[in-house]
């Protein structure tokens, strides 16, 4: 059985170099980072969140949504394609539902203002369901998750992104590269988070790989004549991602364009039109939560029930589950600080100023 995924493949090289670099406190990266974003015009409340989502993804060894991240941050506010001091709006469609309209702004700054009205939706339904639209989500989706399962709930979430992976057998990109996370609570332990995109690789991962100047596994994308390539620079130039499991990927991720776009009133992938604002890197989609209260389901047992299948999936061989390589690399980082190649922590540091 295969140890790694194709995107954690293509990323270790660049994940090697941050593993070595400058170790840097988590409350300091989170302070740096949190400057960054002061200085190019969002709110203190976006940059404070915004700050500790892309610190933890650092922290958590997220390559692909970390640091790496910060210079589109900050080009899509340059730009003035998002709105650093959006106002969202929260909306009751029902017992059970709520409306987001995160108004050109970034997505976790709206979710968290909803998120304690959609918790008591929770509690007193059983299940609720959050639809955010108009939302700019540039980061994992692991952190919106994770925070649920703690809180004793199974949390499920889908974000599409922009136009750059071509359906099974397409000539075309049409999807985003389309996350989904799941979280459940574990009895005894940290909670199970599964947190992946619908592509062979996130965009991210094939952005640094061409940053490094690595090759991409086969059957990840394609060039823009739609012929297989291995050159991430051929899949970013024209050419794009395929579906992660042929078909059975495509399918998921025409779903995912249906929950997070569709339903919410976000912009379908294909319809991300920035265009008009050169180095805006950051989509403005749409991204739908579904949580459910498991002591609902009447078992009394839910979290053991759960303990128990890793338990059977790890007596059958699987070492290593979703989740625990975040967990383990963030109990050595809080302890260590967080290594930061010398290169990144310069470009942080000039973006916020400093001498
Ligand atoms: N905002 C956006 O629009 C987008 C965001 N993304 C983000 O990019 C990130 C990377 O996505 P992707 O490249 O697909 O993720 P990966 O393929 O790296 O990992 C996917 C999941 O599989 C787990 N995993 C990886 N290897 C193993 C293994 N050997 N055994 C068991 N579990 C394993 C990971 O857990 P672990 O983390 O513990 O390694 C993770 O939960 C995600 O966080 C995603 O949310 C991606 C696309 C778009
Ligand atoms: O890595 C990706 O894929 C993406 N991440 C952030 C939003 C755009 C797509």
């Amino acid at each position: 059985m295969s140890d790694e995924t194709p995107s954690r493949r293509a990323a270790a090289a660049f994940a090697q170099t941050a593993e070595t670099g400058t170790p840097v406190a988590f409350a300091d990266l989170v302070a740096l980072l949190e400057r960054i974003f002061l200085r190019h015009g969002t709110s203190e409340r976006v940059a404070a969140i915004l700050a500790e989502n892309c610190a933890s993804c650092e922290r958590d060894g997220s390559t692909s949504h970390g640091v790496f991240r910060i210079p589109g941050y900050v080009g899509s506010l340059k730009s003035g394609w998002v709105d650093g001091r959006a106002e969202p709006t929260v909306e009751e469609a029902g017992p059970a539902f709520l409306r987001v309209d995160a108004a050109n702004g970034f997505t976790q700054p709206a979710f968290l203002a909803a998120r304690d009205r959609f918790l008591e939706m929770v509690r007193d339904n059983g299940v609720a369901v959050m639809a955010i639209r108009n939302s700019h989500h540039f980061s994992a989706l692991w952190p919106d998750v994770e925070p649920f399962a703690r809180e004793g709930l199974v949390a499920l979430s889908f974000v599409n992104s922009f136009a750059c992976v071509v359906p099974p057998g397409g000539k075309a990109a049409v999807y985003g590269t389309n996350p989904m996370a799941f979280a459940t609570p574990v009895a005894g332990g940290d909670p199970m988070v599964f947190d992946q995109a619908a592509s062979s690789m996130a965009n991210g991962d094939v952005r640094i790989a061409a940053r490094e100047g690595h090759a991409i596994p086969a059957g990840s994308g394609v060039d823009r004549d739609g012929k297989p390539t291995t050159d991430p620079r051929a899949v970013l130039d024209g050419g794009a991602l395929l579906p992660f499991g042929g078909h059975k990927g495509g399918s998921i991720a025409f779903m995912i364009e249906v929950l997070a776009a569709a339903l919410t009133g976000g912009k379908y992938s294909r319809e991300v039109d920035w265009s008009a604002h050169p180095g805006a890197e950051t989509p403005c989609t749409g991204q739908l939560f579904i949580v459910i209260d498991p002591e609902r389901g009447g078992t009394g047992a839910f979290a053991d029930r759960v303990a128990g299948l890793i338990g059977n999936v790890k007596e059958a061989g699987q070492d290593r589950m979703p989740g625990e390589r975040r967990y383990a690399r963030r109990v050595r980082t809080l302890r260590d600080g967080i290594p930061l190649a010398p290169a990144r922590l310069a470009e942080l540091r000039a973006l916020a100023g400093d001498a």
